[in-house]
């Protein structure tokens, strides 16, 4: 697979735009992955913040997730094979030190939205790259969960298309989920550094 285009455009505007990143097999898979999921009941509320300052605050963010680790399925384990290759192809142009890629599904129920926000915690600074990846195959305008982009040159929105993937420098870009008319999947995922450890 050729990063390449992702590259260049990450170079020079500070975000890559990706229609068609996976073939339509694969997102598929993934959905059914996603669902099966849910069905189980491995879905759950997200949270805002990191480890003992965790909350569930519905007025920011009302996506249910569930995180990808190694081994849960054929699909999952494509999908971070696929990240790990990008993570190399980013590290080896921007020398960014990526060294692993976290990952989650995310369901956005109707009337879910995450309001704006940097994927960058205030604690830590580790997560250094975004990169979300939709699975919405019947994706309509009118549906909503636009993810819009607070560029420079002004707001840009990003439909939820299956297969689309977006990629950008997450100190940087503030974003946000416009509320869904409809259940949204993704996934949602981040490439980090090594946290730097206070003394
Ligand atoms: O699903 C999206 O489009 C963005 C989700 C997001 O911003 C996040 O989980 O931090
Ligand atoms: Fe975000």
């Amino acid at each position: 697979m050729s990063f390449t285009p992702i590259i260049d455009e990450l170079a020079n505007r500070g975000f890559a735009l990706h229609k068609d990143f996976l073939s339509e097999d694969m997102t598929h898979d993934l959905v059914l992955e996603c669902r099966r999921r849910e069905r189980e009941g491995s879905l759950t509320p997200a949270g805002i913040g990191r480890g003992g300052a965790v909350a569930v605050k519905e007025g920011i963010r009302g996506d249910r997730i569930d995180w990808l680790e190694p081994g849960q399925s054929a699909a999952s384990d494509r999908y971070l094979a696929i990240m790990d290759e990008l993570r190399l192809a980013l590290n080896q142009v921007f020398f960014l030190g990526l060294e692993e890629f976290e990952c989650h599904f995310a369901l956005y129920p109707p009337g879910a939205f995450y309001k704006t926000h940097l994927d960058r915690f205030r604690d830590d600074d580790s997560r250094t790259v975004t990169a979300l990846l939709y699975l919405n195959h019947d994706w309509q305008p009118g549906h909503g969960g636009e993810m819009r982009m607070y560029l420079a040159q002004g707001a840009l929105d990003v439909a939820p298309v299956a297969g689309s993937l977006v990629v950008f420098m997450s100190a940087d870009i503030p974003h946000e989920v416009l509320p869904t008319a409809t259940e949204r999947l993704a996934l949602t995922g981040w490439f980090r550094r090594r946290a730097v450890q206070p003394f």
